[in-house]
C-alpha cells in the first residue's frame, strides 16, 4: 500500500502523538512517513494564544497542506482542534481517550489545591485560571505558555510552585513522577476533547485510505463522546481561549450519552454547569450548549469574548 503522510507540529507532545500513530497504522500494514510542520502557534510564544485569534492557531498550515495532498492526514490533540472545521475537512478516527482529568505537577509531592495553604500555579488556560479563582481563591496563577518542557523548566527554576496541565500530556512526555495530585472532574471539569488524538483529512482524500485508518485507529466509544463535546463546543462557538468546559460519558450497555458542560466567568465568580443525556451524541451537545446559553451562558460568553 501507498506510504501514509501524516503531518504534526514538532513539539515533543506533537512528536509522541504522531509516532503512536505511525505504529498503529503501520502494525496494520499501512506504512506512514512524518511530516514536520510549524505552526502560527509554535513560533509565537511571547503572546498569549488570545491575542493570537483562537482559530486554527495550530491546525491552519496542517490544513493547507492537507489541502494541497502534501500530507493524507494530520494528528492533533483533540481538545487542539476547532470544534468547526468547514466543508473540506473531516475527522476520521479519535484515539482512545486516557484518564480526562488535570492534574497538579510540583516538585513538592505535599502541595494540594484543598489544604488552604497559599502557592502560586503556571498556567495559561483561562478555563483553568478561572476554576482557581472559583473553587481554590487562595491559590495565586502566573501565565504561562509554551511547550510541556518549558513549562517544566519554568517549574523547576521557580517561577511558580506547580503547574496545572492535562494528565494524558504528563504521561505521555512520562513526567507523571511529578504528579502531586489527581485533580476530580466533579469540579474541575476538563476541556472538550481533553486527552485523544483527532486524525483530520480533507473530505476528498482516498475512501479506501479513510476507511483503512478509521478501522485502525477509532475508538468507537471515545468518538461518542468527543462528537458529543464537539457538538456542545461547536454551538459554543467556544475557541481554546474561552473557559468553556464539557466531558460527556458514555455508557454502552444503554448506548447513552451523559455529558456535563458549563461555561465560568474570567473572574470565576460565575459558574453555570449542566447535565444532560441521550441517545445522539451531536443532539445531547447542541441541546446542552443551548441551555447553558439560555441559563445566562450566552450573556457570559459575549462578557468574555469583550474582553480578550
Ligand atoms: N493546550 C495544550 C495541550 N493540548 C493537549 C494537551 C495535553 C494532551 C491532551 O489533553 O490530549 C495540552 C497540554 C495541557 O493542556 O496540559
Amino acid at each position: 500500500m501507498q506510504t501514509i503522510k501524516l503531518g504534526t507540529r514538532g513539539s515533543k507532545l506533537a512528536l509522541w502523538q504522531a509516532y503512536f500513530v505511525k505504529e498503529t497504522l503501520e502494525a496494520g500494514g499501512l506504512p506512514v512517513e512524518i511530516v514536520i510542520i510549524e505552526t502560527k502557534g509554535d513560533q509565537i510564544l511571547d503572546r498569549s494564544l488570545s491575542k493570537i485569534g483562537s482559530k486554527g492557531v495550530f491546525t491552519e498550515e496542517l490544513e493547507e497542506k492537507l489541502l494541497s495532498g502534501e500530507i493524507h492526514i494530520a494528528q492533533h490533540s483533540a481538545k487542539d482542534l476547532q470544534s468547526d472545521l468547514g466543508e473540506n475537512f473531516e475527522i476520521i478516527a479519535f484515539s482512545e481517550r486516557e484518564k480526562v482529568n488535570d492534574v497538579l505537577i510540583s516538585f513538592d509531592k505535599s502541595l494540594t489545591l484543598e489544604s488552604g495553604q497559599p502557592f502560586v500555579v503556571g498556567t495559561s488556560s483561562t478555563r483553568r485560571v478561572a476554576m482557581l479563582k472559583h473553587f481554590y481563591p487562595h491559590i495565586k496563577t502566573v501565565d504561562m505558555r509554551g511547550n510541556l518542557q518549558t513549562r517544566m523548566g519554568k517549574l523547576e527554576s521557580g517561577v511558580c510552585d506547580a503547574l496545572l496541565l492535562a494528565f494524558a500530556g504528563v504521561h505521555r512526555m512520562g513526567y507523571e513522577e511529578h504528579i502531586a495530585q489527581l485533580i476530580t472532574t466533579d469540579t474541575f471539569t476538563p476541556a472538550v476533547g481533553q486527552g485523544s488524538v483527532a486524525i483530520e483529512c480533507a473530505v476528498n482524500l482516498d475512501a479506501d485510505i479513510k476507511g483503512k485508518i478509521r478501522s485502525l485507529l477509532n475508538h468507537p466509544h471515545t468518538e461518542k463522546q468527543l462528537l458529543a463535546e464537539r457538538a456542545f463546543l461547536k454551538r459554543l462557538q467556544g475557541g481554546c481561549s474561552i473557559p468553556v468546559f464539557g466531558l460527556a460519558q458514555y455508557d454502552a450497555e444503554t448506548d447513552t450519552i451523559s455529558m456535563t458542560g458549563g461555561i465560568i466567568s474570567l473572574d470565576g465568580k460565575e459558574i453555570i454547569k449542566e447535565v444532560l443525556s441521550g441517545s445522539n451524541p451531536e443532539e445531547v451537545g447542541f441541546a446542552l450548549a443551548d441551555k447553558i446559553l439560555d441559563l445566562g451562558g450566552g450573556r457570559i460568553l459575549q462578557e468574555i469574548k469583550a474582553n480578550l
